[in-house]
């Protein structure tokens, strides 16, 4: 089988070529994204292309992936917004992807952008590296006691609620399907509003879908508390950045962590440090003394590329011997 990887940085190819030498299957990486007008690297020979969270998978990009007689989809990730499922099925290409690679991963990153932002950790490191040893402005809250809400508590979200009980939070959560053995552990599940209206801390761990598009938005800020910590891990548009920026600026939003953002196909995984940012509202929240933006990285441990990549060629190994996956929830 020959693998046509897409949006593959340094890592990935260590990673994949590393575990590749189980599997034995042909790669060939491009460092450029996939979409409608790069679909035409891929040569006649390729059976499967990888691609990863911002790769444009439409119908228009299907559609050539089938002229080119490609049978299979390989997402290096969990999430698959990025892909027309509905017209790969119709062009008969099959779809896998990581469902749950490292949910510790994304969990601890989560931790590590509430507490920095908590403490100011951030701007310590830059005081103190400048011989400032004030503690004026640095000052935090204990997370002890607090009410902590968390939207979406599939894999990723059930350890950070874990983490967060951990803590001697108190933890409401809500998800279209509740969890029964995070209900015995002490986790209440609850309306949307009341996380809304509770908490101190709200983190985001549920899919990108119709249903949750924009799901922080001005109504939604309007009912949280003065001063919540807001932190996202999951996928940029489920949070509408305007709204959020102006709520930063009322001060209802006292803090934002970001490792995912609504426009950040256009710049994560690039060094652009020699250029000009032009997306001005990410310009503007790197500038705020509370806002705390990763690019994407809260997967990124070395446990966790190394079950991306075995996951990715495992699944492909399967669907070449059987056309399925068993039982890993991985086939889209
Ligand atoms: N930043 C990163 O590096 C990174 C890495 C992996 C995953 N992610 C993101 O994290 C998300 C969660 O990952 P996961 O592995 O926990 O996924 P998962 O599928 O295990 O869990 C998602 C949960 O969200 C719930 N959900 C679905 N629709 C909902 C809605 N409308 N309202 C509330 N809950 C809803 C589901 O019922 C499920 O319990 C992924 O979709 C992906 O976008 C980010």
């Amino acid at each position: 089988m020959k693998i046509a990887f897409f949006s593959s940085q340094p890592y990935d190819i260590t990673f994949f070529n590393k575990c590749n030498k189980d599997f034995n299957f042909e790669l060939e990486y491009f460092d450029i994204g996939l979409d409608d007008q790069t679909v035409n690297l891929i040569t006649e020979d390729v059976d499967t292309v990888c691609v990863f969270v911002n790769d444009k998978v439409d119908a228009a990009v299907i559609e050539k992936l089938s002229e080119k007689k490609v049978k299979y989809i390989a997402l290096r990730c969990a999430g698959f917004n990025n892909v027309d499922l509905e017209t790969a099925h119709k062009f008969g290409i099959k779809v896998c992807r990581v469902p749950a690679y490292s949910p510790e991963a994304v969990a601890e990153h989560t931790l590590a952008m509430l507490f920095t932002l908590n403490r100011k950790i951030h701007k310590a490191y830059n005081r103190v590296r400048e011989q400032n040893f004030s503690l004026n402005g640095l000052l935090g809250t204990n997370i002890y006691k607090k009410t902590v809400g968390v939207i979406g508590t599939g894999n990723i979200g059930a350890v950070f609620c874990r983490m967060m009980k951990a803590l001697g939070t108190e933890v409401l959560a809500y998800d279209l399907y509740p969890n029964d053995k995070l209900k015995a552990e002490g986790i209440r599940y609850v309306e949307l509003d009341e996380i809304f209206a509770k908490s101190d801390i709200i983190s985001l761990h549920c899919p990108l879908t119709p249903e949750t598009m924009h799901v922080i938005n001005p109504e939604s800020i309007e009912k949280m508390k003065e001063g919540v910590i807001l932190i996202n891990t999951s996928r940029g548009k489920l949070i509408d950045t305007r709204a959020t920026i102006q709520g930063l600026r009322a001060k209802k939003i006292g803090a934002l962590g970001i490792d995912v953002y609504e426009q950040e196909e256009n710049v994560f995984f690039r060094d652009l440090s020699g250029t000009i940012l032009e997306d001005e509202r990410l310009q503007l929240l790197t500038s705020f003394p509370n806002v705390l933006v990763t690019a994407h990285q809260a997967f990124f441990t070395d446990e966790a590329l190394t079950q991306i990549a075995y996951v990715t060629l495992d699944n492909l190994k399967q669907l070449q011997a059987t056309n399925k996956i068993e039982g890993r929830n991985a086939e889209l």
